[in-house]
This record gives structure tokens, sequence and C-alpha cells, in this order.
């Protein structure tokens, strides 16, 4: 992918010095970063140490504090100055988590978004169109045809086309630097892999990206060099090989991993949530209990209805049919008031749009299922409600102030703010939608601690995530969700990485 002829394409992109102040905070300290070309760089670094800031700078989003200078090859120029059109001069280009295709566009129409199509006698050449697009499909060895339609395709391939959709200027003017957000986040398990081993193909080819990621895993195994932020500081970089998970999390945190054995737990409670012939969405005969101090797992492939069970559960969808019961009594079904009345706390899968409430403040958000605490004649008792904001501020480790709108803290730091108030109603059942996406190492821990917590205490949980080392952490049993039923479980010792690929996603290949 490298052309010798195209010099840019072969620039080193450097940042130096580069600084962010937003009123209050340093987001950005004099980071300086450099992606030589065909380098796979890995950034790294906890809640709220300025990764999405950066980003946003080289997007031209934000504007840098002055002072800082971007160098690609032997031009230079001035941070506060970047704009989205220099940023795309430049051939720099971003595949965020939000992928932002159109699923129910063709592959051809998706790549070609944006750019001039092919034109023939006044009209879009579509067979030159797709004819460009499958070229360049098949040189980024993506194995998908460019007449499909984008919702039909496995995630990782969408993210592929994603990536198509940045790379097709590489002939042209080049891309200089792929720049990628988190995109594992939202793969099913058994994707992760083949995306990164074709991401790793393209930089072995020339091409240089700059990858952030949680998971350390995938820095460790795919990155050819790892930059740590920490607290909008550059703390650290080196190549990838020279770092275990132990000094990579030792960087990140500022000091070395506390590493927390699970005690395997084997007695539990009557059933606090009964779930009887759930019908709804997806879901055709949903039938199973979660018992006081365990916590069970959804397992399924992507659409097998795992949300659905939550949203059906909470209330927050009216099922078709069938009957869920919390500690005995039955729950009039479609009512979350009464859902959350009874003891079910939802951390949904959608923080942005089910979970935070953007324009209020952090303790309006974290007293938002628990107002009633603070409400005394009329009145509300603000001061209370702030001393309960900022315990949990401080138990959860969340960047940010009490006051600020929520908006305004980093992605992680808003997940553990809805983690803290499904956690402040003591709930009797936790239903737990992919808690921790977007968090850090660190408060990672602190949510699983929380978790435990809750179970040792009596309440049952609900878990669903696409990351399976969390789910083997977390487990007391699994239960595998295809065909809108539950078709295995598992339990104990028998949850192991291989019984979840032979159950979850041997079923995708009988089913095809
Ligand atoms: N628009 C904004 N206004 C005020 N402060 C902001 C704004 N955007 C980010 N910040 C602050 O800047 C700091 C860095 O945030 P940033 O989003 O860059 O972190 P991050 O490393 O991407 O975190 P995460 O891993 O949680 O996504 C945080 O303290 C955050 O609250």
């Amino acid at each position: 992918m490298v052309d010798a002829a195209s010099g840019r394409r072969a620039s080193t992109l450097a940042l130096a010095r580069l600084s962010k102040t937003f009123p209050g905070t340093r987001a950005l300290a004099d980071v300086s970063l450099s992606v030589a070309p065909g380098h796979f760089h890995a950034l790294v670094g906890g809640n709220g140490s300025g990764k999405s800031t950066l980003i946003k700078i080289l997007a031209g989003v934000y504007s840098a504090d002055r002072g800082g200078s971007l160098h690609l090859g032997d031009e230079s120029f001035d941070v506060e100055q970047l704009t989205p059109r220099w940023s795309r001069e430049a051939g720099i280009r971003f595949v965020h988590q939000d992928l932002g295709l159109f699923p129910e566009l063709t592959v051809t129409e998706n790549v070609l978004a944006g750019s001039p199509f092919p034109r023939r006698l006044g009209g879009i050449d579509w067979s030159e169109a797709r004819r460009s697009v499958q070229r360049l499909l098949d040189a980024l060895e993506i194995p998908v045809h460019a007449r499909s339609l984008v919702r039909d395709l496995r995630p990782a391939d969408q993210t592929l086309i994603a990536v198509a959709r940045c790379l097709r200027d590489r002939d042209s003017g080049g891309v200089g630097l792929l720049v990628l957000d988190e995109p594992t986040t939202r793969l099913p398990a058994d994707e992760v892999d083949g995306l990164l081993q074709r991401l790793s193909a393209y930089s072995s080819r020339g091409q240089s990206i700059l990858y952030v990621t949680h998971r350390l895993d995938e820095v460790l195994s795919y990155a050819d060099t790892v930059t740590v932020l920490r607290d909008g500081r550059h703390v650290d970089t080196r190549p990838a090989a020279q770092h275990d998970r132990e000094s990579l999390v030792a960087h990140i945190a500022g000091h070395a991993p506390a590493e927390r054995q699970r005690q395997p737990r084997t007695s539990f409670g009557p059933a606090v949530l009964s779930v009887e012939g759930l019908r709804g969405g997806p879901l055709e005969n949903v039938t199973f209990d979660i018992r006081a101090g365990e916590v069970v797992a959804l397992a399924g492939l992507v659409g097998s209805g795992r949300t659905s069970v939550m949203q059906n559960v909470m209330g927050a969808v009216k099922p078709r049919g069938g009957s869920v019961s919390v500690s005995g009594r039955r729950l009039r079904s479609g009512h979350v008031a009464e859902a959350i009345s009874r003891g079910l706390a939802l951390v949904p899968e959608e923080r942005a749009r089910d979970g935070a409430f953007l324009s209020l403040s952090v303790t309006e958000n974290l007293s938002a299922s628990t107002i009633g605490r603070y409400r005394r004649g009329g009145w509300l008792r603000r001061t209370d409600e702030r001393r309960d904001a900022e315990r949990d501020i401080d138990t959860y480790g969340i960047k940010g102030t009490a006051d600020a709108p929520i908006a305004r803290l980093s992605g992680g730091n808003q997940q553990k703010a809805v983690m803290a108030r499904a956690m402040r109603s003591a709930p009797v059942v936790l239903l737990l939608d992919e808690p921790t996406q977007g968090v850090d190492v660190g408060a990672r821990a602190d949510i699983y601690a929380q978790i435990d917590a809750a179970v040792a205490g009596g309440a049952g949980v609900l878990l669903a995530t696409s990351d399976l080392d969390e789910l083997l952490h977390l487990a007391d049993r699994v239960l595998v969700l295809a065909d809108g039923r539950i078709t295995s479980e598992a339990s104990g010792p028998d949850i192991t990485r291989t019984w979840i690929f032979d159950n979850v996603y041997q079923h995708e290949k009988a089913s095809t």
C-alpha cells in the first residue's frame, strides 16, 4: 500500500506538544506522538485520559491550544488551525464506533458515499461503480460482493466496509493515517481476530494505523508500538513487544495491577427472577430463572435477542406473550415504573440513547431513578443529593465534577455513572447489557467488585456481554439464546471458552 512515488503516504505523522483545555479541564497537556509509515500504533489510556480529544483534534473537530504543532513529512502545521477539511486533505481517515454506514444500501453505495460516482450518459454508471468497488474490496481482501446489502454482512465485514470507504482514496491522494476508535467493542468474539488480522496485514503493506482501544490483549497481539496516556499526559511509547499485560496495566493506571481472584459461587437462594414463555421481537419462547446471588449470562450471536430479553423483562417494550415474575410475584408487562419499584434495574447497551440524560448534570443522572429519596414536603434536598453524588463519584472513580453536564464526561466515565445509578437502588435483579463497554481496565475491576457485592447481598444478575473474558469472569451460569429460545446451558466449571465457541458460534455454522 506504500507508494514510493507518493511522499504523503510514506510520511511520518508527528504531533508535538499538543494541549487542549476545556473550561475547568486540561484534557491534554504537552502530548507528543508520532506514527511511522506502516506502523500499527495503539493509543491506550484510562477513561478521561484524552484519547478521544486527541483524535478529535486530528479530525479538526476540536482546535488545540496554541503552541503545539503537527508534522507530516517535511510539512509543519499549527495545531490550533486544523480543520476537518485540512484533516481530509492531509489523508487522515477515521473509523468511529458508530460506523456511519447505511444498512439498507449496497456495499458499492456505502463505499462511494460522499465521493463522486462514475458517470455515463448523464447518469451514474453503476456497472463501473460496482467494478471499481469490487476491485478495491479484492485488493483489500474483504470477502464480500459490491452488490450485497450492508445489513446482510457480518459485523466484522461491516467494519471492513467502513475501512474500505476510508481507503478508497489510497490510489489518488493517499491515505496517510487510518484512525480506528475501539472498532471491536461491538463485535462478536469470534470475529475480532479476523478484523485485527486484516488491519495488521494492511499495516504490513504500508498503511499507518492509529488504533484506540481498552482491550489490552488486542494491543499485545497486534500492535507494533503502544503509546499510553494518563490524565492528559504522555506516559510512555515503546514497541508492543516490550510490554506484557502487567506492565501495560501499570503504565495505564500508574501503579501495579491488583489482580483479584474470583471465588466461585456455589450456593444460591430462591429465584428472584422467573421468565416464562417470553415472546416478543426475535424471542419465541424464552424461559429461565435467576436465583438470589447468581450471575446468569446470556450468550448469543448478534441479533439473537439478548437486548430484547432485557427490554421485555424491564417492560421497556411490551412482549407478545409470556410472564415475568420478581421474587415470585408477576409483573404487569410493559410497565417500567412497576419493574423499577419491584427492584429491577437496567444498564442499557445504548448509553447515549437510553442510559445517560445528556442535558442533565452528573448529580441529576446519578439520582434519576432514586429521586424520591430527596423529596421532602415538595422540596428537593439538594445537599443530600449532592453528597450522595460525590460519594458515587469517589466510589466509581468517575472523572468529572458533580455539577458538570454528563455530556462533558468521557465515554467511559458516562458508563460508570450509568452503572452507579443502577447500583444505587440496591436492585433485586440487575439487568446489565454490555456494562463495561468503553470502560478502562481499572474501572472494569471496580465494576466487577460492585457486581460481586450486589450478588453477595442477594441480588440476581442477568448479563449480556460481547466480551468473552468478562463472561468467563462473571458468569455462574450461561444460557445460549438462538432462534428465539434458550438452546443450551452450562454452569460453574463447565463454562469454558471452548464450550462458548462450540455452543454459540457452531450454531451459526450449522444454520448457514
Ligand atoms: N467537550 C468537553 N467539554 C469539557 N470537558 C471535556 C469535553 N470533552 C472531553 N472533556 C474532558 O476531557 C478529558 C479527556 O476526555 P476524553 O474524552 O478525551 O477521554 P478518553 O481518553 O477518550 O476517555 P474514554 O476512554 O472514557 O473514552 C475528560 O476529563 C473529559 O471530561
